[in-house]
């Protein structure tokens, strides 16, 4: 549900105004997302961007539960984000759609379509941190749907123990980006004292490209001075004194800046070997042809940029703005869909929500055309036709009505009935010919599940309504009917709890939730026939035949989101139709039957998972409606799986980051042991990558900058102090065992222990473990 607050702040209508009378040339449109691990700082920099943009006079703050894309009361009672939001942005002449996303992995459906229809992308570290388990999943999210355009914003350099250079660093040993580009470096302070000290914060950023420092006041002002073109002017400046130890590495880090760069053009190589010897025509240097290669540099994906800042003192956030404009893509650098404004009419919907006052409200991206309130729409994913009863811009949980909506731009349509999450809206009247689905968005797999019992019969009704509206909203609930149980599945314990929360507050159904079940899988049995074509008989006596090769997925294979991420379907070596797409064509239809199968396996009614299926010849007889081939792709593939019979269970495993004082890791570490977890490392400086596995060896720091760890003058002591203090255990553990993790840690570290935990994948379980789950679901 969405809460509207009474009233704008007029400030905000005069604002809210200019962004919808703007003209929107595309080429000035920036889609973008905020993603990052949890708590790194994306709400606080959407809420400081907010004030920067002017759209806000006094910011809110996650702490207190006053921001502006956290308006659920779920998000301000936990000071995290739950949903994405979308906001437009106007900076200097540019247009920016923001969508700060949540950070937890629980909500990676948010993600997963925010970065379907965002061209680029900040990503935000905490640098006390650097990079961390969900910085991975976010980053593997943006790589599936070809976000290419990133800037890495390195926040919290205010906190003790953050560390510019380490954070730099951690971008190469995680394999993140072969080449990280520091567009700034931090100024700790202006007293050069405070780096003798170790003392924490930053006051200050050096603009390498632009070529000049920003320096904050104790007020939070700033002022902006030029650095000069000729090194030897760096010590007489009045804004930073003489013996400032950055001094001597400004000209340093800005020629190794333009170096680094020329590794990816070859005309800017050979404009540097003709330069004079000597720094000062590195530091002469024209600032715009610098920034058109890195703009150049930055669509190609050859490097990434990287700012820094304090989003919470507004430190950094202009230039992360600047940057954004300057640098990442636009509609128009998008290559892979249609894209003029006279093109026929395409839009992606990226979310649906439901909101009391306004009903049904669906978020859409125009990937080309225009839509007004009097476009006719066709949902050409489910077939229907769509009527738009207003268009909205929307500012968080506020909104403002415009007449339309051209290519590029992102926005609310209210009316619509059908539409659900991932759904192509075309033009009523376009010929069928011209139609095509866009690219779908796919659902991470659910790996919890809790029964949903109505308080009387009576409830029965509302509450499967009440299911139905909220898997609308949010396609990662998953609803089905086992043993004449309504059971909800979901993407983690806080996910269920949330779902729980909201099914009670926007729905007002009465129901008891029982007890959470993790999500267990079936692999395929071991007398997977070979590959032969099966029949199917209609009523009439027709044969209808499908020949499909099933086998394990290959131990380096990985799963196709479409199907559920963990199956891979396909013919003659190309994927396979989505069994979600509308089209009707012989393929979709054979892949519907074959999903219906795979969701519940005739040995143990689990979901199917490490399957690959060669769909091969399709045969149906003249005069047999297509339309069967759904029933009989399910009947064929049922029969395949019976033959191969029951296989191996997997269930869903955690990654987990578990950091305790050192006189409690010895217990942490036994309860992990004794609860089937294996420790991968303690601390020891390993990279453990996003599922759980050790990472070997990360990108080489040749080739970058990374400048001297002191630049940071608390992280240096404070970070190994604290990795003395403090253990840190990385372990994978079955998702089942960690359901009660919080309270058993809390217990066995006196409070002091924390942990983060991301999803593992599925795994298969020991025989023991097979025949305790196989009882458990009534199979054994
Ligand atoms: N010291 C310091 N704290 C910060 C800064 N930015 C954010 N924080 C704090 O970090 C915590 C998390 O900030 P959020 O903005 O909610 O982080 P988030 O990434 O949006 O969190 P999720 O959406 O829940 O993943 C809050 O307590 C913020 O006040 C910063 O620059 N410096």
């Amino acid at each position: 549900m969405v809460f509207w607050r009474t009233r704008l702040p007029k400030k905000c209508l005069q604002f809210c105004r200019g962004v919808a009378s703007t003209s929107h040339d595309p080429a000035k449109i920036r889609n973008i997302a905020l993603v990052a691990h949890i708590d790194s700082g994306k709400t606080t920099l959407t809420e400081s961007i907010l004030l920067a943009s002017s759209y806000l006079s006094t910011p809110g703050t996650v702490d207190t539960g006053s921001t502006t894309t956290d308006f659920l009361p779920a998000e301000r009672e936990r000071g995290i984000t739950i949903q994405s939001a979308s906001i437009p942005v106007r900076w200097k002449d540019h247009l920016f759609n923001l969508v700060d996303t949540p950070g937890h992995a629980d909500f990676g459906m948010e993600v997963e379509s925010a970065s379907r229809v965002v061209d680029g992308a900040v990503v935000l570290i905490d640098s006390v941190e650097g990079v961390e388990a969900q910085t991975k999943g976010v980053w593997k999210q943006l790589d599936r749907y070809d976000v290419r355009t990133r800037i890495m914003f390195l926040n919290k350099l205010d906190r003790p123990g953050a560390s510019f250079s380490a954070s730099l660093a951690s971008l190469l040993s995680h394999r993140l980006h072969p080449h990280p580009m520091a567009l700034a470096l931090p100024i700790a302070s202006f007293d050069p004292q405070d780096y003798a000290h170790g003392e924490p914060g930053i006051h200050g950023i050096v603009d390498l490209v632009n070529w000049e420092v920003w320096k904050w006041d104790s007020d939070g002002q700033y002022a902006r001075h030029r650095l000069p073109a000729d090194s030897a002017d760096l010590h007489g400046l009045d804004f930073i004194p003489s013996t400032h130890p950055i001094l001597p590495h400004l000209a340093p880090a800005r020629i190794q800046l333009l170096d680094n760069l020329s590794m990816f053009s070859e005309e800017l190589m050979e404009t540097l070997l003709g330069l004079p010897a000597g720094p000062q025509a590195y530091l002469a240097f024209d600032n715009k042809v610098l920034m058109r290669y890195l703009r150049q540099a930055t669509l190609r994906n050859d490097i990434l940029p990287v700012l820094c800042g304090a989003a919470m003192k507004h430190i950094g956030t202009d230039l992360v703005l600047d940057y954004v404009g300057a640098l990442l893509a636009s509609p128009l650098d998008i290559d892979h869909e249609p894209k003029r404004e006279n093109a026929p009419l395409r839009l992606l919907a990226w979310k649906v929500t439901w909101d009391k006052r306004l009903g049904w409200m669906t978020f859409v991206r125009v990937y080309s055309g225009k839509v007004n309130r009097k476009s006719t729409l066709l949902n050409s994913t489910c077939g229907q036709k769509e009527r738009i009863s207003k268009l909205l811009l929307l500012y968080a949980s506020q909104t403002e009505e415009v007449e339309e909506l051209s290519f590029g731009s992102v926005g609310v349509l209210l009316g619509l009935k059908h539409t659900r999450t991932g759904d192509t809206l075309e033009s009523a009247g376009a010929p069928s010919a011209s139609r095509h689905s866009l690219r779908e968005i796919s659902t991470p797999p659910a790996v919890i599940a809790a029964s949903v019992i109505p308080n009387s019969h009576a409830d029965l009704q509302p509450v499967q309504d009440a299911l139905e509206a909220l898997s609308r909203t949010d396609p990662s609930v998953r609803i089905d009917t086992q043993d004449g149980q309504l059971l909800a599945h979901g993407l983690g314990a806080l996910h269920l709890e949330i779902v729980e929360g909201r099914l009670r507050d926007e729905w007002g159904v009465h129901f008891e939730f029982g007890t959470r079940r993790v999500s267990f899988r079936e692999g395929l049995g071991p007398g997977a026939p070979s590959p032969d074509a099966r029949v199917w008989r209609t009523d009439a006596g027709a044969s209808v035949s499908i020949a499909l090769d099933l086998r394990p997925l290959a131990a380096d294979e990985v799963g196709d989101s479409i199907w559920d991420g963990n199956v891979v379907v396909d013919h003659a070596g190309q994927p396979f139709d989505s069994p979600n797409s509308f089209a009707g064509t012989p393929s979709v239809l054979v892949a519907a039957g074959l999903a219906s199968t795979l969701s519940n396996s005739p040995n143990t009614s689990l979901a199917m998972s490490h399957v690959h299926i060669r769909v091969g010849a399709i045969d149906l007889p003249k005069g047999v409606p297509p339309s069967v081939l759904t029933g009989a792709a399910a009947f064929i593939l049922r029969q395949h799986l019976r033959d191969a019979g029951m296989g191996p269970v997997l269930e869903p495993f955690v990654a987990l980051k578990v950091s305790v004082n050192e006189d409690s890791l010895g217990k942490a570490v036994t309860d992990l042991t004794e609860h089937g977890a294996e420790v991968l490392d303690l601390g020891t400086g390993s990279v453990v990558g996003a599922d759980g596995t050790e990472e070997v060896g990360g990108y080489p720091e040749e080739g970058n900058y990374i400048p001297p760890q002191w630049l940071s003058p608390s992280g240096v002591n404070t970070r190994e102090n604290a990795a003395r203090l403090k253990r840190t255990i990385n372990a994978v553990a079955p998702l089942s065992q960690m359901l009660d993790y919080s309270n058993r840690l809390r217990a066995l570290s006196g409070g002091h222990g924390v942990f983060e935990m991301a999803n593992a994948g599925f795994k298969e379980v020991s025989s023991a473990r097979r025949l305790e789950i196989l009882k458990e679901i009534g199979r054994a």
